[in-house]
């Protein structure tokens, strides 16, 4: 039963606000979705705790455990591996909630080959000067990796902006909206399927 369970990716650019809209959706919907906890051989930012945010690991470990199979989808990003384990989607979905997958390009091209029939949401961030705003005040890139985003986020933005790619293009200017867009397709789409499939 709980395998008829889609799950929802959340795609979009660095900074276009993911967690952001996620951490809401979790606290109106606590019983209804959960959040797969990715894997990342990137450093823990001041906060992040092992196990909650991320996986924290090393590329050995994890490159041997994409090799056994482990793992869902996995990419490089700005010179550090992340993946979603199958292991950490399967939590979620026992617990008969919808598991929410925050990922890349890169993974829903990965996911999409999968037999999970995800749905699918792509944040967009109102212009790149505003992406770049969020990014800085965020406080949590060097210039460097700043600019990596940001070069990565317009081939993204690009790939997410096709209609058929994504269920929904969600545009995050104002965040009330944006996120009672995502609340609406969330309970017209995501939820009411995930009902009929019980
Ligand atoms: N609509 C909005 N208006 C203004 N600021 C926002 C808005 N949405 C998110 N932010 C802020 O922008 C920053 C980036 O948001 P967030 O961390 O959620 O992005 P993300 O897509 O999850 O990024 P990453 O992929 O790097 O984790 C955060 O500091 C967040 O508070």
């Amino acid at each position: 039963m709980s395998s008829a369970v889609r799950p929802l990716l959340m795609c979009g650019p660095s900074g276009s606000g993911k967690s952001t809209l996620v951490k809401r959706m979790l606290e109106e919907f606590p019983d209804k979705f959960g959040f797969s906890v990715s894997h990342t051989t990137r450093k823990p930012r001041p906060g992040e705790q092992d196990g909650v945010h991320y996986h924290f690991t090393d590329p050995d470990s994890m490159r041997k455990a994409i090799d056994e199979g482990l793992f869902l989808e996995n990419a490089v990003f700005t010179g550090n591996m992340y993946g979603t384990s199958k292991a950490a989607v399967q939590h979620i979905s026992q617990q008969g909630k919808v598991c929410i997958l925050d990922i890349d390009v890169q993974g829903v091209k990965q996911i999409k080959n999968t037999d999970l029939r995800p749905w699918s949401v792509f944040v967009k961030p109102p212009s790149m000067e505003e992406l770049r705003r969020r990014l800085v005040n965020r406080k949590t890139e060097s210039e460097e990796s700043l600019q990596r985003r940001l070069d990565k986020a317009e081939e993204e933005i690009e790939y997410g902006t096709i209609p058929a790619n994504f269920d929904v293009i969600i545009v995050n200017d104002d965040f009330d909206t944006a996120y009672e867009e995502l609340r609406r397709f969330v309970i017209e789409k995501v939820l009411a399927k995930k009902n009929s499939n019980l």
